[in-house]
C-alpha cells in the first residue's frame, strides 16, 4: 500500500514549552517499496516512526496528514488507531532486541506478547516457526532465553515477531544499528527476504548508515531539523543530491581505506537548532554555505526532477 505523509507535525510537550520534534515532514512510499529515512540524531526520525503507530502520552499532532492505501490513519486517536496497528502498520523499535525480558524463554514472551496484542498463540505458531526458519533460526529458539541469542538472532527474533501479521508498512527503526557487519547484512537480507514474500508491503527504513541505505532501499528521504529536504530514488539521490545538506551528509561518510589524516572530509560545521525555538525560514540556513535572503521564508518542498523532491531556494 502506498504510505503518504504530508506536513506532518508532531510535537512534545515539556515543562520548558513545545519541543517542534516533526514540523513538516512529508514522504511517500510506493506499494512494495524500501524507503530509507535518514538525517543527523535529533532530526526527527524516530518520531515519525512512533507517530505513524502509537503517540506516547507527551506526543501532541499539530498537523499534517498520514494516509494508508488512501485512508487517513488516525494517529491522534489511540483507540482508533488499534485497528491498524501490529496488522496494517507495524515497528521494530530502536533498542528492540535489548527490551527483552531475560527471565523469559522467547517462546513464552512472544506468546504472551500476542496474547497481550489479541492474537492466539497456538493459531499462528506454525506460521511462527515456518518464518523462524526462513531467517535460519530453528524453532529450537523459542525454548531459549535471550541471553543465549546473539544480537543478531535476537534482532530476527524480533523481526519475525513484528511481521507476524503481515503488515501493509513496517517501520524498522535502526534494526541494523548495535550488530556486527555480518549480522547487519543477515537482518537487512531477512527484511528484503519479508518484502519479496509479500510478509511487509513497504517499509520505512529509519538509520543512520548511509551505506546500507544504498544498499537496501529503493528511495530515500533526508530529514533536517523535523523537516523533509529531500526525497528521491536512492541511486538519484547518491549521484546527484541537490540539497547543501544532502550533499555535506554524503560527504561526511568516511571511505574505509582512508585515514583520518589524508580524508579531506569537514563533516558537517554547526549542530543543528534547538527544536524548542527553532529559527524560522530555512532551519538549516545557519549551517549552509549558500544561504541568502530568500532563506528567511521557509522553502517548499517541491518537485524537481520525476519522483525527487527538495526544500531549498537554491535547488535546481
Ligand atoms: N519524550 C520526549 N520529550 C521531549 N522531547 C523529545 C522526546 N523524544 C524526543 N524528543 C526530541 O525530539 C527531537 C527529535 O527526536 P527523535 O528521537 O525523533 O530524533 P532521531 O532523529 O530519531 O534521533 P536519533 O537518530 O538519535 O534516534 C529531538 O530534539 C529530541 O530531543
Amino acid at each position: 500500500m502506498t504510505v503518504e505523509v504530508s506536513e506532518l507535525r508532531v510535537h512534545y510537550r515539556t515543562l520548558r514549552g513545545s519541543v517542534q520534534a516533526l514540523d513538516g515532514a512529508s514522504l511517500e512510499v510506493g506499494d512494495g517499496e524500501v524507503m530509507g529515512v535518514v538525517g543527523e540524531s535529533g532530526c526527527g526520525k524516530s518520531t515519525l516512526g512512533k507517530s505513524l503507530i502509537r503517540m506516547d502520552g507527551r506526543m501532541r499532532h499539530v498537523g499534517g496528514s498520514v494516509r494508508l492505501g488512501g485512508e487517513e490513519l488516525p494517529i491522534a486517536d489511540d483507540r482508533a488507531m488499534q485497528r491498524f496497528r501490529y496488522h496494517e502498520v507495524s515497528l521494530i523499535p530502536q533498542y528492540a532486541m535489548s527490551a527483552m525480558n531475560p527471565t523469559r524463554r522467547i517462546g513464552r514472551m512472544i506468546r504472551e506478547l500476542l496474547e497481550s496484542r489479541g492474537v492466539r498463540y497456538a493459531e499462528v505458531r506454525r506460521e511462527l516457526e515456518r518464518r523462524l526458519e526462513l531467517v535460519g533460526l530453528g524453532a529450537d529458539v523459542l525454548k531459549r532465553f535471550p541471553i543465549e541469542l546473539s544480537g543478531g538472532m535476537k534482532q530476527r527474533v524480533v523481526l519475525v515477531l513484528s511481521t507476524l501479521r503481515d503488515p501493509s508498512l513496517l517501520i524498522a527503526d535502526e534494526a541494523t544499528s548495535a550488530l556486527d557487519v555480518a549480522n547487519q547484512r543477515a537482518v537487512a537480507e531477512a527484511l528484503v527476504q519479508f518484502r519479496d514474500r509479500g510478509f511487509i508491503g513497504s517499509m520505512l527504513f529509519i538509520t543512520h548508515d548511509l551505506a546500507l541505505v544504498a544498499q537496501l532501499a529503493d528511495t530515500v528521504t533526508v530529514m533536517y531539523a523535523g523537516r523533509s529536504a529531500e526525497s528521491a530514488p536512492t541511486s538519484e539521490l547518491l549521484r546527484r543530491p541537490r540539497h547543501p545538506y544532502t550533499r555535506m551528509l554524503l560527504s561526511a561518510v568516511p571511505e574505509v581505506g582512508t585515514t583520518i589524516d589524508e580524508s579531506r572530509q569537514e563533516g558537517i560545521p554547526g549542530s543543528p537548532p534547538a527544536l524548542l525555538d527553532p529559527p524560522s525560514g530555512c532551519r538549516f540556513k545557519d549551517r549552509c554555505p549558500l544561504a541568502f535572503e530568500q532563506c528567511a521564508t521557509r522553502p517548499p518542498f517541491i518537485e524537481v526532477a520525476s519522483g525527487h523532491r527538495v526544500a531549498c531556494w537554491k535547488a535546481e
